[in-house]
């Protein structure tokens, strides 16, 4: 294995916290707690049916010991002297009893099979809508810390998944569990003497489980990382999104060898385990016959002595068969269980996490439309960044203003407009919407307030009406009235004129029969989605980067004819664009370094002025692109 590989086998996030050897001793340590986390979310997701399934496996335990018990007493009375016919009138009773508890079994374990067909489902539904409500509960800030966000794409890749298999192995240890007993049980009642026999006749099938568990237990621990290496790079090259780009920069064969740089010691590993498991099974195989022998010879001495008559011998026989059997499902079971037990801890986890992250439950109401927002002495910096996003903000922005935030790339644009829609609590300072310190209202009062159209917005991959209409998707909207205006106003119109099926037309390239969009085209649907919602405090992050200098001006026009009586927070990088806001505030590596009308900060010739000079040195034809050359100048022709 190449050294890379072996580098990527102990890093990444996905590694399992908890990998190891699980001896027999550990294992047995480790069950109850495991067995306790999955019964817990069962319980919750289906108790009647998690009821029911144990009350039926303790029926069929009984069963079987039952069985067993008749079987040994109609063997008693079919080897006993005498006529045939005698011989078998007297035993038919019991043979009639063995007949009947093998029935009572079969119809439990259909009953057992038909409960248990609605559990796992079950269990399935309840975690994933508990997983998803967790994610979609938690504060914005948690997506920024690496530790939750891992945590959730483990609970969600693996833990759903190992969630259902954890309750099927649960169910079948509990089944494999009574059975067991049910045997025990059945050949004490039979002879005392008789148990150590069952530990000879078990000991070879519970060695071959134990070892073969073990052995996968180890290859799922040491293969999980790479495992999940191969998924990601398989996904990149199966997924429509990433496609243009792999095949522009004629990546294929780079992400070919980054496939077998994982997929080969994957495969190595696999050959390597699935050669021991063939070992283990040969030894196993030759430790049940040597034992089957020594169960023989060990049962005739029995019956030569006089300790025990045939049939319970023959008793004897079946109920080491029936542990046996039981056993191998119990450790197996168990194994699978401990191992899958890992994952649902990891899905648990994640769930507990979600819930103390939840924004805090205020209950006084945002105002309908607040008058004044007023930052000061606002402080930020993201969970695990190197530095503070923004420092000392002070900014004040009224009803019916506009304001423009400016800066270069990374100055904290964006950050201080999210602060300002509580999607961030400052980790300094403080944000009053009318002067009230934003903590005390009802976060989703503030949510309600505030429309928000983003630099990079979700291409929803549903209808053209859906993608407007979840700006606000309860707004009752008789006609469609709204949702054309916004699609007017965002020049979103036209683009739905040319779908085929108009605003019914998918937008999803995934689905049969769905359409693509352009960028701007999607950009638009954007805007009109932002307008659609309609609230009193608009964030405008870039929305019109993608448009052509047409759709751009129509938006400008547009924004204006909202921006009356509302708050209006308009971040661009193109200066022209925010010449006529009322303020304008430069940021630069997170702190406010000039503010003012566009004038007032031309004639300061600071940093806005350097800026704004530059792009209109653009515009002027002395772009960069054709070397900085004045229109006219030095070609020569
Ligand atoms: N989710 C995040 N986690 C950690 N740091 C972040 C996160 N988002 C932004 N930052 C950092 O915070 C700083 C401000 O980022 P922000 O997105 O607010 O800048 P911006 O001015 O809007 O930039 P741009 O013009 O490129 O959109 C940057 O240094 C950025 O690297």
């Amino acid at each position: 294995m190449s050294a890379s590989a072996d580098a990527q086998m102990v890093s990444p996030y996905w590694q399992l916290d908890d990998a190891g050897d699980l001896g027999f001793w550990r294992m047995c340590r480790r069950l109850p707690a495991t067995s306790r986390v999955v019964l817990t979310i069962v319980a919750r997701a289906a108790p009647r049916q998690a009821v029911t399934v144990v009350l039926l496996q303790l029926v069929s335990g009984a069963a079987t010991a039952f069985g067993l018990l008749a079987t040994t007493g109609a063997l008693e009375r079919l080897l006993a002297a005498g006529p045939t016919v005698e011989v078998v009138a007297a035993a038919l009773p019991m043979i009639v009893l063995v007949a009947g508890a093998y029935v009572l079994r079969g119809a439990v374990e259909t009953a057992i099979a038909a409960a248990y067909a609605r559990l796992t489902p079950a269990v399935r539904r309840m975690a994933e809508g508990e997983l998803f409500a967790a994610g979609l509960r938690v504060e914005l800030a948690a997506y920024d810390d690496a530790g939750f966000y891992d945590r959730m794409q483990r609970a969600r890749d693996r833990g759903l998944f190992h969630l259902a298999r954890a309750v099927d192995n649960l169910v079948d240890l509990i089944g494999a569990v009574l059975s067991f007993a049910a045997a025990v049980t059945g050949l004490a009642v039979l002879h005392a003497a008789l148990l150590p026999v069952l530990v000879l006749g078990v000991f070879p099938a519970a060695w071959t489980v134990q070892r073969s568990a073990r052995l996968a237990y180890a290859h799922m621990t040491r293969t999980v990382t790479l495992n999940r290496r191969v998924q990601m790079i398989t996904e990149l090259g199966t997924q429509r999104e990433p496609a243009p780009e792999i095949r522009a920069c004629q990546a294929q064969d780079f992400l070919l060898r980054e496939y077998a740089e994982v997929a080969d010691p994957l495969r190595d590993q696999e050959v390597r385990v699935q050669t021991s498991h063939v070992r283990v099974g040969t030894v196993g195989r030759a430790l049940t016959g040597l034992m089957a022998g020594i169960t023989f010879t060990v049962l005739g001495l029995l019956l030569q002595a006089g300790w025990i008559p045939l049939a319970v011998a023959g008793g004897a026989v079946i109920a080491v068969r029936t542990a046996n059997a039981a056993l191998s499902r119990l450790v197996h079971s168990a194994h699978q269980l401990l191992e899958q037990g890992m994952y649902v801890a990891d899905y648990q986890e994640f769930v507990d996490d979600a819930a103390s992250r939840s924004p805090a439950a205020a209950t006084r109401p945002a105002p309908a439309a607040p008058q004044v927002i007023t930052l000061s002495g606002v402080e930020f910096g993201y969970p695990g960044g190197t530095g503070d996003a923004l420092r000392g903000i002070d900014l004040t922005v009224r009803a019916g203003q506009t304001i423009a935030l400016v800066g270069e790339n990374g100055s904290g644009k964006t950050t201080l407009a999210k602060i300002m829609a509580g999607l961030y609590e400052p980790t300094g300072g403080q944000v009053n919407w009318d002067g009230v310190d934003i903590r005390e209202l009802d976060p989703h009062s503030v949510g309600d307030r505030i429309m928000m159209v983003l630099q990079d917005p979700i291409r929803w991959p549903h209808t053209a009406r859906a993608n407007v209409r979840a700006g606000r998707h309860d707004r009752d909207d008789p006609g469609d009235l709204a949702l054309r205006a916004a699609a007017e106003l965002a020049g979103a119109d036209t683009v739905v004129a040319d779908l085929p099926h108009g605003w019914e037309t998918l937008l999803s390239k995934y689905f049969r029969g769905g359409r693509e969009l352009s960028g701007g085209q999607w950009q638009r649907l954007a805007v009109a989605r932002g307008v659609f919602r309609d609230a009193p405090v608009l964030i405008w992050d870039e929305p019109t980067a993608p448009l052509d200098a047409k759709a751009e001006f129509a938006v400008y026009e547009s924004l204006r004819r909202l921006a009356t009586g509302r708050i209006v927070i308009l971040i661009t990088h193109r200066l022209a664009s925010v010449r006529n806001s009322d303020r304008i505030y430069l940021l630069h590596e997170g702190e406010l370094v000039e503010q003012g009308t566009h004038d007032e900060l031309l004639a300061r010739s600071g940093r806005y002025a350097e800026l704004y000079e530059l792009q209109a040195r653009m515009y002027a034809d002395e772009l960069p692109l054709n070397g900085g050359r004045a229109r006219g100048s030095g070609s020569g022709r």
